[in-house]
């Protein structure tokens, strides 16, 4: 079955939304706390090794009951079976929508356009699984028979994002090898890597989804000439595996047909990281440890599929951030890790939420009249604590922020530990709680201020608080539940995307920025420039000629 097409603006429940939001909005959300002593029990959700609280904002049960009544209106249920079914949701481009299948463990089969497409899958993955171990145990050897020692990711968006961020994220169950990310087509940073790496013990993983993207396919071809320089062309072989669904054009920048991994059109680029794009990980942490992420990643799918919307993590997130976002007017939202191994898990979610929700056409085909996609940014805690949450505390912007954090280091350095979490649970009850005029008074007194610099300095003192977070407190960072946390945010982004009523899963935007490219690179390589607005036409200009 289709997606239904229903403006949510037009069903009983927005407009029921939109009145009791007037209501809402003049209570704060440290009066909800002094008005329930039970809120947090209530307003939280245990699930395998996670917690997750959501009671630090501004709605109520009957919040949450008008915006079920929204998910019901707009048919969010019959949209999940649509989604985990394999019917083509993504309709701009006909085609699935099918990355939970790569990390299901169940017997159920997928069909796609009638291929079975579990037995590709799992094809797919005892060929990685084989390869991973064949690398790892030194069996695989590089054209001077040695081991190898580095493995060079080679791609960009969705076959860069995830990799990088889960080799990141994972370094503590990484295995002998060395990773290294070749993303954006900036010679001076593929220089850069280059130096790092000897082509005797490394292994090129050339992933791009369509084997079309000139980001990869130029740095693909510049690390090779480099790697020539050094072997010779029946090197290739031992050095070079691609990850594509476009085995043509693979064989064609000369890779082995036996190098080739596989992907298939059902996975969009940004939830790749399941696939064989997912090689680098493999390699980097150990095949386990890769199927350990999937197994979170399905464990958080069947949470999602399975429970009822009001205990459901992933719709209860999506909901909130809709309340946020369409009621609340918030432009933005904040993501903020305690933990430096999750450095990367926002700019990896900017792709995951921003390319799949940034749109402005309903699935109707008209313009929406509503807001769409939220922005999404952060860095981890504490240091974002020491950078822009100033903002956060005490600017004129409303940032719903999710903080989320571990119970348990990972080397036991339980002081570090504690003073991160300490930070971790302090801001959120400061974004609360605020500070009060009486509060600041009585801080001044103890510092012996006199009268006339408490009045002076009150106003810049006090905080307002009433600031919309939610905490996700994991017992441990480990490949299980990065893979849940991952899925968690996954399917917040097809939740938004059938309320919002449009299609999550094409891309168009991104392709009028790389067809302009192509006919700028054309005026920068030749004689003559062609039309443009005279702004760009000057700057290439100067460009050429400087
Ligand atoms: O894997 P490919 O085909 O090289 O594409 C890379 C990326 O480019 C995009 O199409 C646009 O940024 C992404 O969706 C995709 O992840």
């Amino acid at each position: 079955m289709a997606l239904a097409k229903i403006n949510p603006t037009e069903t009983t429940a927005w407009k029921k939304l939109n009145d009791h939001y007037a209501e809402q909005k003049k209570q704060s959300i440290k009066e909800l706390f002094q008005n329930d002593s039970n809120r947090a029990a209530k307003f939280s959700i245990e699930w395998e090794d996670f917690f997750v609280d959501y009671s630090k904002n501004n709605w109520t049960q009957e919040t949450i009951n008008l915006l079920l009544q929204l998910a019901e209106e707009v048919e969010l249920k019959n949209a999940i079976s649509s989604y985990f079914s394999g019917e083509k949701i993504n309709e701009t481009e006909n085609r699935a929508v099918l990355h939970t299948a790569l990390r299901s463990f169940s017997n159920e089969s997928f069909i796609v356009d009638g291929t079975n497409i579990t037995e590709d899958i799992q094809h797919t993955k005892n060929k990685m699984k084989v390869f991973v171990n064949e690398v790892l145990s030194g069996a695989r050897k590089g054209y001077t028979n040695q081991s190898f020692t580095t493995v060079v990711n080679i791609g960009i968006g969705g076959s860069d994002l995830g990799p990088a961020m889960i080799v990141e994220a994972l370094q503590f169950y990484k295995s002998s090898l060395q990773t290294h990310f070749i993303s954006n087509v900036d010679g001076d940073h593929v220089q850069e890597i280059l130096k790092k790496i000897n082509p005797e013990t490394t292994l090129f993983v050339v992933a791009s989804k369509t084997f079309t993207t000139q980001e990869t396919l130029t740095n693909a071809e510049t690390v090779r000439k480099w790697f020539l320089q050094h072997a010779n062309q029946e090197d290739v072989a031992k050095h070079f595996v691609a990850v594509s669904t476009n085995l043509e054009k693979v064989t064609e920048f000369g890779i082995a047909p036996d190098n080739i991994f596989p992907m298939w059109d059902w996975v969009g680029g940004r939830f790749s990281l399941w696939s064989a794009v997912g090689l680098s990980i493999a390699l980097a942490v150990g095949f386990d440890n890769f199927d350990k992420l999937l197994l979170g990643a399905t464990k958080m799918d069947s949470h999602f599929k399975e429970t009822s919307f009001d205990k459901n993590i992933p719709v209860l997130l999506a909901l909130l951030s809709i309340w946020h976002n369409n009621f609340f007017g918030a432009e933005t939202e904040a993501l903020i890790p305690y933990t430096q191994y999750l450095q990367k898990l926002a700019p990896y979610l900017q792709q995951g939420i921003m390319e799949s929700n940034g749109k402005s056409i309903a699935r109707n085909g008209q313009p929406v009249n509503y807001q769409t996609g939220t922005i999404v940014w952060g860095e981890p805690g504490t240091n974002s604590q020491h950078a822009f949450f100033q903002l956060i505390h005490q600017g004129t912007k409303l940032i719903p922020t999710d903080f989320i954090g571990f119970i348990h280091p990972l080397y036991g350095e339980q002081d570090h530990h504690n003073k991160l979490m300490s930070n971790f649970f302090a801001q959120t009850e400061a974004l609360l709680m605020g500070k009060t005029k009486e509060q600041v008074i009585a801080e001044f007194k103890a510092q012996g201020k006199t009268e006339e610099q408490v009045k002076e300095l009150i106003p810049f003192k006090v905080f307002e608080g009433n600031k919309p977070t939610n905490t996700l407190l994991i017992d441990k960072l480990t490949p299980e539940t990065l893979g849940a946390l991952v899925a968690l945010y996954e399917h917040k982004i097809f939740v938004q995307g059938v309320i919002w009523n449009i299609y999550s899963y094409d891309q168009w935007g991104v392709e009028l920025g790389k067809q302009l490219a192509n006919s700028v690179l054309k005026d920068i390589e030749s004689e003559e420039i062609s039309a443009h607005d005279s702004s760009t036409k000057q700057l290439i200009k100067r460009f050429k000629t400087k």
